[in-house]
Formats: structure tokens, C-alpha cells, sequence
């Protein structure tokens, strides 16, 4: 079983022994101590799980190099500074490097934190050999044993612990959702609601209603009173997907609560206290969307207060065909109905770039349950990619039968409609008679 591997780059030669010496016996497979002072490039690529990194003048470059290099979704850090004042290491910290102890250091806090470390990715290897030649593993809602996945698990027990607000950031489809609701699940308001909001989705008109509720009568239409997501929320946490969608005038809205803990429904003149734990995302660069002028920067630093970078599929190596394994198990135990894969239709989804990450890859997979009678196949894969060039281009992918057609159409509205079959059905023009019918044709009964 491998233990964990550690870098030390201190000039200060007493300071580099000590860790040595605290590392070995904490039980790291290899310790080596930078003596060549590699370049920052070098440092940057390498294969060690932890650093301990002692900033001065001569390596400051390196924390740049580090930030840029992404380095730190991976690995663990243990920078020790003399405490001047450095946005970089902030920046790395911000981004759950690791951590940072002033000097003089207090080597038993390093120690601590060294046999932590140590105890922590010998625990995860273990797991990996015993998950590699079976499943896949799951922290929480998410599932991946890939390296990038397992610094995401440690940052996530992390900061679910604390009470920061959360700023999640990941392309679309990465599992941001999930990320957020694996915190609250791993955080002692777990018992309390989570409540997910789209705010990219709220109706402009809406929006003050969806966010703080309403009295009955405030406005047309408003029947009776309405509890809005803050109130929902109360003593768990709310999940503010897109944030950076909504409307500026909410944004000022939501940066007063997150100031004051007090909002009010719309028509009522009583104040009420939110007590709820904010967990925001968003797939842009919030810095961009900043200069853009779309999100403000007062309300970015209040959900930052702990940013959180979800890997994109890309990254997670192995664990594309493992959750391609993964979702087809799942699929062939709901539906009582054991399919397999060939081995290139696996190489054809290793292969892929995925830009839809985890859910286009759900989705192909589900997509090819449904098309295949027993094995699926390369021919049984459609990307969401390529489906839509398809629909564009012609309107029908070519070479299917009409069969194969109305499968992908029923698969499809099933997905838009979360499973819903009434809601399906109505987008299909078919009754729910129908669709069950169908369904059943095609023994492919949606859970
Ligand atoms: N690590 C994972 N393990 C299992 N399923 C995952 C994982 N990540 C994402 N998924 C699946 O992918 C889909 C998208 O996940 P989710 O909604 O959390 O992504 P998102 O990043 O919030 O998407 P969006 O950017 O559209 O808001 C869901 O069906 C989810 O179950």
C-alpha cells in the first residue's frame, strides 16, 4: 500500500531538517528536500503529494507559477511565510491550498497538520486500489476516484465544517449541485432544508417574491401568503445557482442580507432574520463577469469567502470510464435489465473532449441504454455535442429508424422534464396513456 510522497523547499537548511525527520516518521513513503532549488516550472509539474515551501524574496515568482499551474486542486501545501503581506498566497489559500503558518513556525502545528496529511492520502490510497478493480468511489452525492476528485473531497470536509459562504465555480454539468449539497449534507445544518434556487431561471417580475416571500394581496395575483427561499431555508442552506445571472438590482438586495441577516417580504413591514448559509455557483469566471459589469463586486467577496473550483471531466482521467460504468449499473439495476459495453465504445468515451462534463455523459449513456438491445456500442453513442449538430444540420440524424427516433425523443423529454411523464408527455403531444405505452415497448420505464 503507498503512503503519501513530501517536497521541502526551505532555505532555512535547520528548518528543512526538522520537517524531514517529522515527515519519516509520520510515515511518508519518500521525503526529499529541494536542494537543487528546481526551477518554478519543474516545481510546479512535480509528482509529489505534499509540499512545504518556505517563501522569500528568491522564490516569490513560484506562488505565481503554482496559482497559475492549478497545481493546488491536487496536491496539498504547507507554505510558511515571515507574514508580509502577499495577494498570491492569499489567492492559494482562498482556493484551499492548504496552509500557511507565519515564522517563527510553531513546528507542532506543522507536525499536526504533516501527520494529517499523511493519515488522510494513505486512507485515499488504500481506497484506490480497492475501488480500481471494482467500483467507483462516492463522497457524499459525488462519485470519483480520480486524484483532481479527492482534493474536491478533502476542500469540501473542509469548509462544510465552517459556516464561510461557499462560492462554487465549474463548467456546466461538472456536479456544482451536488458539490453544494454534499456540504450541506457533511455540515452540522445537514438536518435543516436545502434549498436550490436557479437565479438565472427567477422572473424578473418574481424574483423579490421567490427570494423574500409575500403577503397575500401585495400584488395581482398574490392569492395567499408565500414563504420566499430565505424563509424556506431557515437554519440550513441555500444554494444560489447562477448566481452571477441575477439581475443587479437583486444582487444589492442579496448583499444586504448576507450584510444584515435581515430581509422582508414583499407587502409586509415586519423584518425578519435570516438564519441561513449561503452556497452560491456559477459557471463563469466570476472575475470576468465582474469587469463585465453583470456581477458585483461587494456581493462576489461576501460568497467568496471561501471560492471552490469544480475539476471538469477532462481532468478526472480514469474515473470518465468508471462513471460511464457507473451510470450504466445504475441504469441496467432501475431497469432490471443487465447491458454491456464493448471495449471501443469505452475507448470512444475516454476519447471524447466532453464540454457537457458529467451530465452529457450521464445522458450518453442513458441515451445508449435505451438504443441498444443488449451491447452497446461506438454506433449506440450519441454526444450531446454531436446531437445537436445533428438537429441542426438536418433536423433527424441520419441512418435511424423511426423507432430509434422516437426512443431519443422520449428519452429526451423524460430528462427536460426531470422524469416527470405528465410533463413529458404534454412536450411530446401524447397522452400519458401513450407514453406508458411506449415506454413499456421499449422496456426503458423511466424511475
Ligand atoms: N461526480 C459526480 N458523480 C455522479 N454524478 C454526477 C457527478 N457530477 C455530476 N453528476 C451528474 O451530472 C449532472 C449535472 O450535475 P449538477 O447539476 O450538479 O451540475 P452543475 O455543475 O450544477 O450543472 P449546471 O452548470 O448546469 O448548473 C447530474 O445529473 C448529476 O447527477
Amino acid at each position: 500500500m503507498a503512503t503519501p510522497s513530501l517536497l521541502v523547499k526551505a532555505s532555512d537548511k535547520k528548518l528543512a531538517l526538522q520537517i524531514e525527520k517529522i515527515a519519516n516518521n509520520a510515515g511518508y513513503q519518500s521525503v526529499e528536500l529541494d536542494l537543487q532549488n528546481k526551477s518554478d516550472k519543474d516545481l510546479a509539474s512535480y509528482p509529489t503529494d505534499v509540499f512545504f515551501i518556505q517563501i522569500n524574496e528568491q522564490n516569490n515568482t513560484l506562488l505565481d507559477s503554482l496559482l497559475k499551474s492549478h497545481l493546488h486542486f491536487y496536491k496539498d501545501f504547507i507554505f510558511v511565510s515571515r507574514g508580509e503581506p502577499n495577494p498570491t498566497l492569499d489567492e492559494l489559500m482562498r482556493q484551499g491550498a492548504g496552509y500557511h503558518f507565519r515564522e517563527p513556525v510553531d513546528i507542532e502545528q506543522v507536525k499536526e497538520v504533516l501527520v494529517d496529511f499523511s493519515a488522510e492520502l494513505t486512507e485515499n490510497n488504500h481506497d484506490i486500489e480497492k475501488i480500481q478493480s471494482s467500483n467507483i468511489d462516492q463522497f457524499g452525492l459525488l462519485t470519483g476516484s480520480s486524484q483532481v476528485m479527492r482534493k474536491l473531497y478533502r476542500t469540501i470536509r473542509r469548509v462544510a465544517g465552517s459556516e464561510s459562504n461557499v462560492l462554487i465555480q465549474g463548467e456546466s454539468g461538472v456536479g456544482k449541485e451536488l458539490v453544494a449539497h454534499t456540504i450541506h449534507s457533511q455540515s452540522k445544518r445537514n438536518l435543516k432544508p436545502f434549498i436550490a434556487v436557479n437565479c438565472g431561471a427567477l422572473t424578473p417580475e418574481l424574483i423579490d417574491s421567490e427570494l423574500f416571500g409575500h403577503l397575500k394581496g401585495s400584488f395581482t395575483g398574490a392569492n395567499r401568503d408565500h414563504k420566499g427561499i430565505f424563509e424556506q431555508a431557515q437554519g440550513g442552506t441555500l444554494f444560489l445557482d447562477e448566481v452571477t445571472e441575477m439581475p443587479l438590482e437583486q444582487q444589492v438586495k442579496l448583499l444586504r442580507v448576507l450584510e444584515t441577516g435581515e430581509f422582508r417580504p414583499v407587502g409586509s413591514q415586519k423584518v425578519k432574520f435570516a438564519d441561513v448559509r449561503i452556497v452560491a455557483a456559477t459557471n463563469r469566471n466570476p472575475i470576468q463577469a465582474i469587469e463585465t459589469g453583470i456581477f458585483r463586486e461587494d456581493l462576489y467577496f461576501r460568497l467568496a469567502q471561501f471560492p471552490l473550483q469544480v475539476p471538469p471531466l477532462r481532468a478526472r482521467g480514469n474515473d470518465i470510464i468508471e462513471l460511464a460504468k457507473h451510470f450504466l449499473a445504475y441504469r441496467s439495476s432501475e431497469e432490471n435489465c443487465v447491458k454491456s459495453i464493448t471495449d471501443h465504445a469505452l475507448e470512444k468515451i475516454a476519447s471524447h473532449t466532453w464540454p457537457g462534463n458529467v451530465r452529457e455523459l450521464r445522458h450518453t449513456v442513458e441515451r445508449a441504454f435505451i438504443l441498444a438491445e443488449n451491447l452497446i456500442d461506438v454506433d449506440h453513442l450519441i454526444f450531446d455535442s454531436e446531437q445537436q449538430e445533428t438537429e441542426n444540420a438536418e433536423g433527424v440524424p441520419s441512418g435511424m429508424s423511426l423507432d430509434e427516433l422516437e426512443k431519443i425523443a422520449i428519452q429526451q423529454a423524460l430528462e427536460d422534464n426531470q422524469g416527470n411523464k405528465t410533463e413529458a408527455a404534454a412536450q411530446l403531444g401524447i397522452s400519458v396513456k401513450t407514453l406508458y405505452n411506449k415506454l413499456e415497448k421499449y422496456s426503458a420505464v423511466h424511475q
